[in-house]
């Protein structure tokens, strides 16, 4: 991450705000935005593919649903964080991925820039290509701060996103079932 830029970013928006970026209250807030971009944009650098490639033998493929997972992202159109939790499912062909791995997919796609739906059709994405999966369910649950504290100002309202892929888009049932464990 080019550190430098994200300063002088920070430093011009200070003062289009009318802020003194040089009052010592302000000194050393470029740098720290700079710094705290490192983390809350971490997944730009990241390939869901490391997380997901190793993977375990199993016996049974009866589906894995991993839930609750919780995210903090930033949305693409205003930078205001989106925040919730991220629900995932799949139905193993032979093989599973680590559970951790499963929340840091979630991480390495949170982690960016991001649309909500486009956040969760990566999950998908990833999860098919990686694990070679039957089947594959995402759902995402989440605030917008810039629907919250800004712009239409509807606090409490969530948006939940789906994607499914595979034996669940075929298999209504599926989709009920991971529903009825993820309520
Ligand atoms: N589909 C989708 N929209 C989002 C997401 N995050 C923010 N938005 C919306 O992006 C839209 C941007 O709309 P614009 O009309 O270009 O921007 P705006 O004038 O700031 O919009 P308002 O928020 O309605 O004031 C808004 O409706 C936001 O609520 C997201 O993850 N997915
Ligand atoms: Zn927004």
């Amino acid at each position: 991450m080019d550190q430098k830029k994200i300063e002088e970013g920070v430093r011009l928006i200070l003062e289009g705000i009318g802020e003194d970026p040089e009052r010592e209250g302000l000194l050393e807030t470029p740098q720290r935005v700079a710094r705290m971009c490192e983390e809350i944009y971490g997944g730009m650098t990241q390939d869901a593919r490391e997380h997901l490639e190793k993977q375990f033998h199993v016996e049974n493929n009866n589906m894995v649903v991993e839930k609750d997972i919780p995210f903090y992202s930033t949305c693409e159109h205003h930078l205001l964080p989106f925040y919730g939790k991220a629900h995932v499912a799949y139905i193993p062909n032979g093989t599973v991925a680590g559970l951790s791995k499963l929340a840091r997919t979630v991480e390495v796609f949170a982690r960016r820039p991001q649309l909500q739906e486009q956040m969760t059709a990566q999950i998908a994405d990833a999860m098919e290509r990686y694990l070679h999966p039957k089947g594959v369910m995402v759902l995402i649950e989440a605030e917008h701060m810039c629907m919250t504290m800004r712009g239409v100002q509807k606090p409490g309202t969530k948006t939940v996103t789906t994607m499914v892929r595979g034996a669940f888009e075929r298999d209504y049932s599926l989709q009920q079932t991971f529903l009825q464990m993820v309520k």
